[in-house]
């Protein structure tokens, strides 16, 4: 039991939680309660669409696509409110049956209801002539692509470029993975109306590239009797904020914590420098370097205590950063098992991943740990991990291998999913497309690293605080990708960096309530 605290827009619940929060609500409530606020909800958003699309909602057209269940349910209760303001609503039926109340409520404002066969061409007139097309096609009862004759319409919305309002899930999408059977059989909405919690399919895979803006209201749903198993937790600022305090007045560096980075090779003596620079923005007092690229990351960053030598012999830190550019030679992998004995907090990414997947013995002394490991792979580093792609259900996936390696794994993509052995799960789903440049992934590790330093110098940290931890610097690397894009400027890693410490001080104004 996990859920506590959470609000709405931070918890993502599987459909079979959903189901079970909606049915102890509605245990409560009187018969219908939770639709009409649901419905409720939808006709604000769409009523404030159409004061920007049209000005006004008097007058405006809205067509309504309306499946078999309760989404349609939804859309129908919706349209009848705003027809009762005077819009002109069809409700457009594409399944063989419908919500009748709802359907009645639309008739009794005045809204026009009718079965729609494929290839009508009345009906796709209306659809693209509509200034709002309001999705009810399917919520989280849809299985699969979009049938006849709802994916021939919400073709013609698309093609059409009318505005398009999702309710609850865009219709077609998966809504425990984002997965989408047909490309060419989904809605793209602009904005998406969530009721109650988030969907995992709202936020990853293609799925989140349907959903448009993302709105998710309270309808009372409940969260305290949500296993850990069924729940993802989504990170925002006011979530990330409290994890982000600022040193207090009696700390000095040690005690803020000290993090070690040994990173960079001859080879590639960049990604010594990203991930340092990482590193001396979060948290931690103190940066050490080990490895060969110590020059040239003295001669950027003066403050970080960089030395050749090797991990072992460093010096005393609350966590070490293995592997970003550090190569796959005898060297790299004496820096890998050095670290992985140390009894502190280790992050392996890129080179550290690879050795891992490729040597038995290096992963059987990552395995064998007994401190807090903490695994990065972008997709293809972590198909060698696991031995199979991701596939379409990340946050299986990633929940799998964590309690495979017994690690804490961090799978880093447009939205960055971490879990811990425990099954504990985080997702971080707001980076730009921006951070997807060479080297911020380097920049990420040494972030990460330095608040997992920082944290367990004040407590030790367990695996799945460690989680929530990636979680927030994923969070506060995407906010430095968003303040770096910011005007539409373009982005390097090393802008990335640059941009933490705005990120940080944006992050830590949200006042969670
Ligand atoms: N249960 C509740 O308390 C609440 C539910 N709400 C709404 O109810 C929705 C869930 O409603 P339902 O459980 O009725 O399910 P849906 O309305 O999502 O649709 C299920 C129906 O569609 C059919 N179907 C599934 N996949 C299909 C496909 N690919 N093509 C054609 N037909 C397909 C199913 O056989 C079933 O009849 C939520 O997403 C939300 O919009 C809201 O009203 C809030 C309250
Ligand atoms: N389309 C995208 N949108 C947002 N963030 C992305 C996108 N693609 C990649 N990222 C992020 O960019 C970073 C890239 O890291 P990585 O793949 O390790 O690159 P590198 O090894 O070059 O540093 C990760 O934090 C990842 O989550
Ligand atoms: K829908």
């Amino acid at each position: 039991m996990t859920g506590h605290g959470l609000r709405p827009a931070t918890a993502v619940l599987t459909v079979a939680a959903v189901r079970r929060a909606e049915a102890a609500a509605m245990a409560e409530l009187p018969e219908g309660a939770l639709m009409q606020r649901a419905a409720t909800a939808l006709a604000v958003v769409a009523g404030s669409m159409l004061r920007e699309i049209c000005g006004r909602v008097t007058g405006s057209r809205v067509v309504l696509l309306v499946g078999a269940g309760d989404n349609g349910g939804d859309a129908l209760y919706a349209g009848a409110r705003l027809a009762a303001r005077g819009a002109r609503v069809d409700a457009l039926l594409v399944a063989d049956r419908h919500h009748v109340g709802g359907a009645d409520a639309l008739r009794r404002n005045g809204g026009r209801v009718q079965v729609v066969a494929l290839g009508d061409l009345v009906a796709a007139e209306l659809v693209a002539r509509a200034d709002l097309v309001v999705d009810g096609i399917l919520g989280i009862g849809g299985r699969g692509a979009l049938r006849e004759p709802a994916a021939w319409l919400a073709a013609v919305a698309r093609e059409t470029d009318v505005a398009v309002l999702a309710v609850d899930l865009p219709s077609g999408v998966d809504a425990d993975t984002g997965a989408v059977a047909d490309a060419d059989a989904v809605v793209h909405a602009d904005r998406t109306v969530a009721f109650g919690c988030l969907k995992a399919g709202l936020l990853l895979g293609d799925g989140a590239l349907r959903t448009g803006e993302l709105a998710v209201v309270d309808i009372g749903l409940s969260f305290d009797d949500v296993a850990t198993s069924e729940l993802v937790v989504r990170i925002d600022d006011d979530s990330a904020a409290p994890l982000l305090a600022g040193p207090g007045a009696r700390d000095d560096k040690y005690t803020r914590g000290v993090v070690g980075v040994s990173a960079g090779s001859e080879a590639y003596p960049g990604a010594a420098v990203l991930a340092t620079a990482g590193a001396r923005h979060g948290l931690a007092g103190y940066v050490r370097y080990a490895g060969h690229a110590h020059e040239q990351v003295v001669a950027h960053w003066p403050d970080v205590v960089a030395r050749p030598g090797r991990v072992a012999d460093a010096g005393r830190t609350q966590c070490w950063v293995v592997g970003s550019g550090r190569g796959l030679d005898e060297d790299a992998r004496g820096a890998v098992l050095d670290a992985a004995a140390l009894d502190v907090p280790l992050l392996l990414d890129a080179d550290a991943l690879t050795l891992m997947a490729d040597d038995a013995d290096v992963r059987a002394a990552v395995v064998a740990r007994s401190g807090v490991t903490v695994l990065t792979p972008h997709a293809g580093e972590f198909a060698r991990l696991a031995g199979v792609p991701v596939g379409e259900d990340r946050v299986a996936a990633v929940r799998s291998l964590a309690a495979d390696l017994g690690a804490v794994v961090l799978l880093k993509g447009s939205a960055t999913v971490v879990a811990a052995p425990d099954g504990h799960a985080y997702v971080a789903a707001s980076a730009p497309p921006e951070l997807a440049t060479a080297g911020s992934g380097d920049v990420l590790a040494g972030l990460l690293g330095s608040l997992l330093a920082h944290h367990e110098a004040h407590a030790p940290l367990d695996p799945a605080r460690a989680a929530l931890l990636a979680a927030v610097a994923a969070h506060v690397h995407g906010a430095a990708g968003a303040v770096a894009a910011d005007d539409g400027r373009t982005v390097t890693a090393l802008d990335v960096a640059a941009a933490l410490p705005a990120a940080v001080a944006r992050v830590r104004r949200s006042s969670p309530e």
